[in-house]
């Protein structure tokens, strides 16, 4: 960046993976830990960060949905991805044993990701969820919690003075989370290298839209990567009315869609164009160069400085 270091907002403390991200999509950057997401899209609004990490969907867990909320929300240009594969390791004071343990805390999302593993090592614990993965591991370390462990990575072990009573623990090695990288301006798409695009629509009136919306990419041999649904926020409920039989309460969705393609590409246009003809609302949350390293799920955190 030639004497420019750019600045990425993420939520959580050092050693979260949303700050491991950061650092795989800008290897130079600055990551700066913010409590909450909103504090971090607030932070690139107000230009005192330039970029928002935030990670939005789990090979395990799914969907993270309030993440897709918070797009909606918020007018942030997504302008890249990036897919890590996430170590976990459970994490406790120096000297204490898995035997004198009443409780595992962490983000929910790595509560969810370890949950077999966790009865497999014989471990009686509650679950409780916090914030962030790093940040449950410094809440061990500041109140000295010797009957608490935390599942973090092996970076937040270095940073807040923990060992390592297991290692991997996730109930599926090949554990991948997707980040989207979120900034006040879109890129400009190109056609050089592979582009994906996520846009979110709601439904007009009509029937079979959700179909004549996805025909509208498969007539042009454009790959959808997701589809997702989530309620609509301010139109819940859709009222239809039969005067004889009564009326019937339909939820309303807004859809979000990914496809590999640049809005650069006349496909791509094309293709919106004909999907604007059947939905009420239509926004693309941005177009951007697809994460295309390679595959190496073992290594996981400890591979991102
Ligand atoms: O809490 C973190 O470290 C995060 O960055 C969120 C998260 C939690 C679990 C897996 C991937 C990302």
């Amino acid at each position: 960046m030639h004497g420019f270091q750019l600045r990425v907002a993420y939520q959580g403390v050092p050693g979260a993976y949303s700050e491991a991200a950061a650092g795989k999509a800008y290897p130079n950057c600055e990551a700066i830990p913010c409590d909450q997401f909103e504090v971090a899209f607030k932070a690139v609004e107000l230009w005192i960060a330039d970029r928002a990490v935030l990670p939005v969907e789990n090979s395990l867990g799914g969907s993270i949905h309030r993440n897709y909320d918070l797009l909606l929300r918020h007018r942030l240009h997504i302008v890249g991805e990036v897919q890590l594969p996430v170590h976990h390791c459970l994490l406790a004071l120096p000297g204490v044993r898995k035997e004198y343990l009443s409780r595992v805390i962490s983000h929910p999302q790595a509560l969810a990701q370890c949950e077999h593993t966790l009865t497999k090592l014989g471990l009686n614990v509650t679950r409780e969820a916090v914030d962030d993965t790093a940040g449950a591991a410094e809440y061990i370390a500041t109140n000295n919690l010797r009957d608490t462990a935390a599942i973090a990575s092996a970076r937040a072990a270095d940073l807040y003075g923990l060992q390592i009573l297991a290692d991997g623990i996730q109930d599926d090695s090949s554990n991948v989370t997707r980040f989207v990288m979120l900034a006040r301006e879109p890129i400009i798409p190109r056609t050089d290298r592979p582009f994906k695009t996520s846009i979110v629509f709601a439904h007009d009136k009509g029937t079979s839209v959700l179909f004549k919306v996805l025909s509208a990419f498969a007539f042009r041999n454009i790959s959808l990567t997701k589809i997702e649904s989530r309620p609509h926020r301010n139109r819940t409920i859709r009222l239809v009315d039969d005067a004889n039989v009564g009326t019937a309460k339909h939820f309303e969705y807004m859809f979000y869609v990914d496809f590999e393609a640049s809005m650069a590409e006349v496909r791509a246009q094309n293709a919106l164009a004909e999907v604007q003809e059947f939905t009420s609302f239509l926004r693309v949350l941005g177009s951007y160069p697809m994460d295309m390293t390679p595959w190496c799920p073992s290594r996981g955190d400890h591979q991102v400085p």
